[in-house]
């Protein structure tokens, strides 16, 4: 279970929220600007609260004592942009960041689950939209984390290639079976990756809804 108690201030309002996540998708929806990526970042290890309490079951993130550098909280992360190296192959993408490349058996599984083997060579400039999701989904999950954070990672996608990559969300989740966070502003898409949806408004949840 992932516990996020989060205060922190920012420009305009106080981000301040409490919420737990098994091993389900949740999703975060709210206005632009109502603290979704702060939240993300928060749990990823990108972005210090000002106090609270952030853990993955007897794991520590953060509390007013303690705090976990990003490289050992063995978090995944989506970046809304996919953030891919421009001048590395879609292997070295996939393998950045993995230090014992002959032995990690869950990239086998990623490739074929995300069917993306065919693309080993190419650079980022030569695939698809579709496809660098799918790339940079494979990324995040090649170092097998137990978290993983989305944010937004299908808005740049036509609407086909954001319905398949919606169903490969799901399928990569019924694989991996961890806590999923997901940020979109969909709510079509809320409803079909979202196990829970909570609302937020200017750093506070204002609902939750289990889908
Ligand atoms: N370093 C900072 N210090 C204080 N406030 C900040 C800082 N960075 C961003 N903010 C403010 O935090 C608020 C939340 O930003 P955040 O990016 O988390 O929102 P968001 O819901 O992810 O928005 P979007 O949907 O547009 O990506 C914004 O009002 C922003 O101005």
């Amino acid at each position: 279970m992932l516990d996020v108690q989060i205060k922190k201030q920012l420009f305009h309002y106080d981000l301040e929220v409490d919420f737990s996540v098994g091993n389900e998708k949740v999703i975060l929806f709210g206005p632009s600007g109502s603290g979704k990526t702060t939240i993300l970042d928060s749990i990823a290890g990108l972005n210090k609260p000002d106090s609270g309490k952030i853990c993955l079951g007897n794991n520590l993130f953060f509390d007013q004592k303690q705090w976990m550098p990003t490289r050992v909280r063995n978090v995944g992360y989506l970046f809304q942009d996919y953030a891919l190296f421009p001048h590395m192959t879609v292997e070295k993408n996939i393998y950045y960041g993995i230090r014992k490349k002959e032995q990690n058996s869950a990239i086998e599984k990623i490739l074929d689950v995300l069917r993306i083997h065919h693309l080993w060579t190419k650079f980022p400039h030569q695939i698809s939209g579709g496809e660098k999701q799918r790339v940079a989904l494979a990324r995040a999950l090649a170092t097998e984390p137990s978290v993983l954070l989305l944010d937004e990672p299908l808005s740049a996608l036509d609407k086909q290639t954001r319905t398949e990559c919606q169903d490969e969300i799901l399928r990569i989740h019924e694989f991996w079976k961890i806590p999923f966070i997901i940020v979109t502003h969909d709510m079509d898409e809320a409803e079909k990756l979202g196990n829970k949806i909570i609302f937020l408004e200017e750093g506070k949840i204002i609902k939750t809804t289990t889908v």
